[in-house]
């Protein structure tokens, strides 16, 4: 549109054909330069006002040559006093010079207007005088409106030098003056022109909406209207009113007063918005009554912070700041979906308005990010590969160089056949900034104490160029398993894994130069990953964290050097916000033993707290990094770095004992998983002691205390539980059995007994107290073997002998056979322990039998089925099959046998009975049965 204009006088180069014809357009720079800044605010129109009011004036200059000539002073004095009259008046000024003055009262500086009213004396405020002359004026302008100032200025002179040609000849003098009066009005209002346009904005605004252009009222003039003094307004009035009519100035009144009125108006609609704005807490009445939907949770979220961010203003007077913390903390908490404990431990830990980002960022997946293998590609190598598969990706950041972020992917990341090849790892963001902090050194040992699924542990090799030596431990079998798959798959051959217990590691392998503990925790900072961390933690969680915690890095300091050329260092981190899990664990480790904190290299990241709520930390720990979804959009995430300065530790080892002792010390209404674990398998033995019959409840209570510690004891490991039982029932068959034979049959049974059930008896009796170490050392001495020839004699052959002992002791009596009910009887009353003690054997096995009864289904269903068989056949077959599994049963740890070992008394008592009754060597194979015979 149009031409351009040119402001430089740079000559153009190569003018084309268009220039040649029409040479570029030439403003004034004036108008355009940034000279004067109200020049700059001067609309066109509000420019041609100023021109026009230059006008009138050079007219009235003319004007009152013209008077002066005539001599008509008189009557000019009598306007002037009319004048003086309507506006108002200056006493400082002669009266003449006051009308003067009030002509032009803003537009032309004091001094100015002084000089030219005090040659002028003169007035427009008398329309008489100013009608005819206007009219006059009207006519000798042009008719169309100027295009530029200097149109207008050019028109004006004309009209001047005309007017002042035809007053020449009456006075030459005056008219010299004239000019040179125009000139210095000219200049002044040239000078003036940002004055003039800032106060007549005003009036010519209101000048143009009521007389030109229908009455166009822009915002700004509204603006500027409101802005201007009363007294600027009331001259620009004044100015304005000579041209206007009375219904021009009548509305003018009328909109300013609208004006006005809006202003107030709003002014007290924002009063009574605030007052009514007030949020009120609802009673519980009103929250049981009210059915509360999503929505209004989340706006009464937003009043509470409201009313908590300014609490003077906007609080109800009977209403106290824990009732809307509290209130807000519920509401958060069925918003998020989190429970009060963990909901608690943020509102403390953020201020509120944090707090709602922290919980909103918590809400969305943080990006997926992954580590490039160094030990077999670069990042570049890698990012080309990958994009070649349609993985859009970035580098993560300039902190890392190993990073980076996918955006998004045509194929799963866990299956590319770089992911395959071992060429990256799928790793958060934060995970890669421990071992950064580690800053692990080649040919170094380190130790990375808790390890699985071997993320960190990888990422340490990588900077150690898998040279040096890294120890990759951790406590969980399973999870250990990932650590080796993973090493495999990205080539990491420096390694020895383990699965200790790494609070026992100091007692396995100390001297590292680093050491890497990235501590189980409670996983608050993972949220987003895992929701179910935002209703499942407790303050028993944290505390079993904690207690844990400081063992493991206890522990990882004395594994450290001190006096390690290159290291001495460990890093502590978790995935973790709760200043108990992180600043609380290191600040104790400060207390305890010779390290201090050391800057951990990572250039961003929050500073951890130095004081949480009452507690104050060791001023080092702002040393410490926090890192938190809402600011660096990865998981939330604490790092400390600790350098050991002595192999020495400050504390005696009596404190060190109690210190063990305390963090030992169960928590208070612990439920943790392993202790319910406990519960229930206590609960479930409770059940199944009562399932048996009296004796057996008796057993059980007996023996079933101990035996419940014991149980405790072995659900910490829980996979060896079920070759316990299977084991136990083994054992503990064959005792149940012999229990079985009547008392009478006993010295048959003894002498008439076949070699095979007398070498059984013994081993039963032995195995079945001393445990797994016995029948580990049975082993090794080649006992298998002969107890395997046993178990198929007990099996098949315990019956039949039983039934023969029954007959033979049926003779003995003269009883004649016994009867099959009879028979059967006895197996029903072993089981159910109704079999009177005095037709049992002496030997008394059965107690015992029974006591491991409950705890071994097979057995018990071994013993059912095989009281239902009449024939001893039938009796052989049902009681073949299980035995066949029994024998099966893997070799056992020493655990379950430990628990029999702990009821060594009854086992004694069962071999000193046979050895009483029998006469024989309850274990002709030495061991305990050497003991049994001492
Ligand atoms: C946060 S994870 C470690 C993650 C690992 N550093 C990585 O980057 O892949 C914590 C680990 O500590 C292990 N752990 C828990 N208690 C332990 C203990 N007493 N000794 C050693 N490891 C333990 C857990 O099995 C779990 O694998």
């Amino acid at each position: 549109m149009g031409r351009k204009a040119e402001f430089d006088d740079k000559p153009k180069k190569g003018p084309g054909r268009k220039a040649r014809k029409q040479g570029a357009p030439v403003f004034r720079k004036q108008s355009f330069a940034p000279q004067e800044e109200e020049d700059k605010k001067l609309s066109h129109r509000q420019k041609q006002r100023v021109v026009k009011r230059e006008q009138k004036k050079v007219v009235q200059k003319a004007k009152i040559q013209e008077k002066r000539a005539k001599g008509q002073q008189k009557q000019l004095a009598q306007r002037q006093k009319k004048y003086n009259s309507d506006s108002e008046p200056e006493d400082e000024v002669e009266p003449q010079e006051a009308s003067s003055d009030e002509e032009v009262p803003q537009l032309v500086p004091a001094g100015k207007l002084q000089k030219a009213s005090a040659t002028k004396g003169f007035t427009d405020e008398n329309d008489d005088w100013l009608k005819p002359k206007k009219q006059q004026k009207l006519k000798k302008l042009p008719q169309p409106e100027p295009d530029s100032e200097e149109e207008l200025e050019e028109d004006s002179d004309a009209d001047l030098e005309a007017e002042s040609g035809q007053e020449d000849d009456s006075d030459a003098e005056s008219a010299e003056d004239v000019d040179d009066d125009e000139q210095e009005i000219e200049e002044d209002s040239d000078e003036d022109d940002a004055k003039v346009g800032k106060l007549a904005d005003l009036s010519d605004d209101d000048d143009e909406a009521n007389s030109d252009d229908d009455f166009d009222i822009s915002g700004d003039e509204g603006a500027q209207e409101g802005s201007g003094s009363d007294d600027d307004e009331d001259d620009d009035e004044d100015d304005d009113d000579d041209d206007k009519l009375p219904i021009e100035r009548a509305n003018k009144k009328l909109k300013k007063r609208e004006a006005k009125e809006a202003q107030e108006a709003e002014e007290e609609m924002q009063m009574t918005v605030d007052h009514q704005d007030v949020f009120q807490l609802p009673t519980e009445e009103e929250e049981a009554e009210k059915e509360i939907t999503l929505q209004d949770v989340q706006q009464r979220i937003k009043d509470v912070t409201l009313v908590l961010s300014d609490f003077k203003k906007y609080r109800q007077a009977d209403r106290s700041r824990s009732e809307y913390i509290d209130r807000l903390r519920q509401d958060l908490c069925l918003y998020y979906s989190y429970n009060d404990f963990l909901m608690e431990k943020l509102m403390d830990m953020f201020p509120l308005s944090e707090l709602m980002e922290y919980l909103e960022s918590s809400e969305v997946a943080r990006p997926l990010t992954i580590r490039t293998n160094t030990l077999k590609i670069r990042r570049r190598q890698l990012a080309g590969a990958l994009i070649n598969r349609g993985v859009n990706l970035d580098p993560l950041g300039k902190w890392t160089k190993e990073g980076l972020v996918i955006f998004n992917s045509q194929v799963p990341l866990g299956a590319t056949p770089e992911y395959l090849g071992g060429y990256y790892m799928i790793q958060g963001a934060s995970s890669m900034l421990p071992v950064m902090a580690l800053a692990p050194q080649e040919n170094e040992r380190i130790l990375d104490m808790c390890s699985a699924p071997g993320g960190k542990g990888s990422h340490i090799a990588a900077a150690m160029k898998n040279s040096g030596v890294l120890f990759a431990n951790d406590s969980n079998r399973d999870r250990i398993k990932a650590v080796v798959a993973n090493f495999h798959r990205l080539g990491v051959v420096n390694s020895v894994v383990s699965c200790e217990d790494g609070t026992k590691f100091r007692k396995i392998m100390t001297g590292f130069d680093r050491i890497l503990l990235d501590a189980p925790c409670t996983g608050t900072g993972v949220v987003s990953k895992d929701p179910s961390v935002k209703t499942t933690k407790s303050d028993v969680d944290v505390q079993r964290c904690y207690n844990l915690q400081r063992k493991l890095l206890l522990t990882a300091i004395d594994c450290v050097d001190a006096k390690s050329s290159t290291g001495g260092i460990i890093v502590y981190s978790t995935c973790s916000v709760l200043p108990e899990e992180n600043e609380w664990v290191i600040d104790y480790a400060l207390k305890k033993r010779n390290v201090k904190l050391v800057p951990t290299g990572l250039d961003f990241g929050v500073e951890g707290f130095t004081k949480f709520r009452q507690h104050r930390f060791h001023p080092s720990l702002n040393l410490t990094k926090r890192y938190y979804p809402h600011t660096h959009n990865m998981d939330g995430f604490y790092v400390a770095k600790l350098k050991k300065f002595s192999n020495t530790i400050p504390i005696t080892k009596e404190q060190q004992e109690e210190d063990e002792k305390q963090l030992d010390e169960p928590i208070e209404g612990e439920t943790t998983t392993e202790a319910a674990e406990a519960k229930e398998a206590a609960e479930d033995a409770e059940e199944n002691a009562d399932a048996e019959k009296a004796p057996r409840k008796l057993l059980g209570k007996r023996a079933g205390k101990p035996s419940l510690t014991d149980i405790d004891l072995d659900l910490k490991k829980k996979k060896l539980e079920a070759n316990k039982k299977k084991y136990v029932a083994k054992v503990f068959e064959k005792p149940v059995k012999v229990a079985k034979t009547p008392k009478p049959e006993q010295p048959q049974e003894t002498n008439g007994k076949p070699k095979a059930q007398k070498n059984e008896k013994p081993q039963e009796a032995t195995g079945a107290p001393t445990g797994q170490k016995k029948e580990k050392r049975l082993e090794k001495n080649g006992t298998p073997k002969a107890q395997k020839k046993e178990k198929p004699l007990e099996k098949n052959g315990l019956p039949k002998a039983q039934k023969k002992q029954e007959f033979k002791a049926a003779q003995a009596n003269g009883k004649g056979k016994p009867s099959k009910p009879d028979a059967g009887k006895k197996f029903p009353s072993q089981s159910n322990g109704k079999a009177s003690p005095g037709k049992q054997s002496p030997a008394a096995p059965k107690p015992e039998a029974k006591r491991f009864q409950p705890k071994d289904k097979k057995a018990k269903v071994n013993q059912q089925t095989a009281k239902p068989a009449a024939s001893a056949k039938a009796n052989a077959k049902l009681a073949k099959a299980p035995r066949i599994d029994a024998d099966d049963v893997p070799v056992l740890e020493g655990k379950p046998i430990k628990r029999q070992n702990n009821l060594k008394q009854k086992s004694k008592q069962i071999g000193q009975l046979k050895k009483s009754k029998t006469g024989a060597n309850p274990n002709p194979r030495g061991g305990k049965g050497k003991k049994f015979k001492k």
